[in-house]
Parts: C-alpha cells; sequence; structure tokens
C-alpha cells in the first residue's frame, strides 16, 4: 500500500446499545504517521470507537480497513495481529508484578517457543526469552522507566503506571496505537512528560497514534488531526485551526465549562 492509502479507514460506520443510537454512520480516516486526536463533550462515543477499532465492540454497519485491508470480521486478537494496541481509561496493568514483568506481558504476541521448550529450557525457548527480554528493556529505556525496571507497580505514582501502561502497549511493537485518556488524572507536569513521550513515540518509532484527551491544551499542541465527535456523530474534522473556527464544534462546547471552550478558541 502506499502512503497515500489511510492506515485506517472507517466507513458508514453505525453502532447502538438497545435504543441508544452510540455512533452513526461515521466516516473517518487516519493518515500513517500522525498523531489523530478523538475529541467530544462525554458520552460523545469516543471509547465506544476506539473499542470498535481494537475489535472490542462490532459496528452494526459499516467498513473497517486498515492499511487497505478490509477487515470483515474484527476481533481483538486480530486487531493485536494486525498491530493495533491500545491502552485503557482506567489502568489495567497487573500490579503485583514488576515493570519490567508488565511490559514482558505486551511482548505475548511474539512468542513462538512453545511452552514445553521453554519448562525443559530448551536453546530456542532461552534464546526467545533473552530477546523478550531486550525488547523489553529498550522500550523500558525510550520511556526513561529504568529506575524503576525492578519495582511492584503498586508503588509508583499515577503518572509512572500511566507510563507503563503505555511501555506494555509499546512493547507489542504496534503500527497503531490507541490511547484512552492517557493524561487522565496528572498533575500539570505529568500532563506534560507523558505529552513529550508520545509525541517521541510517534516521530522516534514511527508509530501512529489515536488518542482521546480531554485536556484541550494538550489536545491543541500535539495533533496533526482532529476528529471532533458529538452524539457519535462526527462534527469537526481537520487541523487544530480548522477545529478553532468550526462554529458546530464551538457550539458543542458551548455545554461544557467556560474554561474548555476558551481553551478551543484561543490555543495556539
Ligand atoms: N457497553 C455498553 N452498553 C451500553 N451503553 C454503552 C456501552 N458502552 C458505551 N455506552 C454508552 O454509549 C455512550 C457513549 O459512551 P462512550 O464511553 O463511548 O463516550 P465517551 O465519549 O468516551 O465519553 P467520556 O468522555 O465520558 O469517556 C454513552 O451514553 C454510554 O453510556
Amino acid at each position: 500500500m502506499t502512503q497515500q492509502t489511510p492506515l485506517l479507514k472507517l466507513e458508514g460506520i453505525s453502532l447502538a446499545f438497545g435504543g441508544l443510537q452510540v455512533i452513526q454512520d461515521l466516516d473517518i480516516a487516519v493518515a500513517h504517521g500522525e498523531i489523530c486526536s478523538l475529541i467530544g463533550p462525554n458520552g460523545a462515543g469516543k471509547s465506544s470507537l476506539l473499542n470498535i477499532i481494537n475489535g472490542i465492540y462490532q459496528p452494526h454497519r459499516g467498513k473497517i480497513t486498515l492499511d487497505g485491508q478490509h477487515l470483515k470480521s474484527h476481533r481483538p486478537q486480530l486487531a493485536a495481529k494486525l498491530g493495533i494496541s491500545r491502552t485503557f481509561q482506567n489502568l489495567a496493568l497487573f500490579k503485583k508484578m514488576s515493570v519490567l514483568d508488565n511490559v514482558l506481558t505486551g511482548r505475548t504476541l511474539k512468542i513462538s517457543a512453545t511452552w514445553p521448550e521453554y519448562l525443559l529450557r530448551l536453546p530456542r525457548a532461552k534464546r526467545e526469552a533473552d530477546a523478550q527480554r531486550q525488547s523489553a528493556e529498550k522500550i523500558i529505556a525510550f520511556l526513561h522507566l529504568e529506575p524503576w525496571r525492578h519495582s511492584i507497580v503498586s508503588t509508583l505514582s499515577y503518572g509512572l503506571q500511566k507510563r507503563v501502561e503505555l511501555a506494555r502497549a509499546l512493547a507489542a511493537e504496534p503500527s497503531l496505537l490507541l490511547l484512552d485518556e492517557p493524561m487522565a488524572g496528572m498533575n500539570s507536569d505529568e500532563k506534560q512528560d507523558m505529552a513529550r513521550l508520545i509525541r517521541d513515540v510517534n516521530r522516534e518509532l514511527g508509530t501512529t497514534v489515536v488518542i482521546i484527551e480531554h485536556d484541550i491544551g494538550v489536545v491543541m499542541a500535539l495533533s496533526d488531526h482532529i476528529i471532533v465527535l458529538d452524539y457519535g456523530r462526527k462534527i469537526g474534522d481537520g487541523t487544530a485551526d480548522e477545529i478553532r473556527q468550526n462554529p458546530e464544534v464551538l457550539a458543542a462546547y458551548l455545554g461544557q465549562s467556560t474554561v474548555e471552550k476558551q481553551q478551543l478558541e484561543t490555543r495556539h
């Protein structure tokens, strides 16, 4: 596929729960190598959309294409195999395990030696275990987590735990990384650190990122492309400047806090 082919394309996607229409006839395209933010008021359907992209929810209508390949029956296992990795709104780590062991769990799909080979410590399993560990250590270094690599996750600050979650998602070497509010609950310094790391991941590893974030200042500074949802409909799609001038987007944010709306209008 050429670089002009979007990495991810959704066409005519609709999802409902009972009578509640959560996503309505949505078309979006995410280009290779971009940071694309999904924003919108609470309940707009942002997390549901990530759940569709990584196969947790099956849309009732519509077509999903990844790098030109139509995904007819999309499931989380397939998404992982195709290089889609994600983090969740609430931390989903093995809290009693070390940072290194948590990151290693992100490499499960990269294991090819069998359990008997591991149990018998056969050479192929040993070589593979060494390689897995080296890859995990590389990600830990990339995200500046070395001082805590042997720390038990539950002893770390919330900001560091979110970083471990990012490390675990990256350990799978995804081409598409889905981040569901990676900065929620962080203080301003932690948010800045996380934003910098996401930019480094995007630029240095070449990972395409789709991120849900409520902090409009961070979104405006970080995104190449912004998609705005409201009641499951797309009401904005463009660069930060285009979104800032979109009357429908501004109107949707009128119901939000004044601070959020001002940030949307004034951030550069
Ligand atoms: N599994 C489900 N069953 C029923 N309703 C659901 C389910 N998942 C999501 N919803 C509903 O779909 C709507 C959209 O929810 P979603 O979490 O996708 O919104 P969101 O934009 O991510 O919101 P927030 O910013 O508050 O996280 C909400 O009304 C929610 O209650």
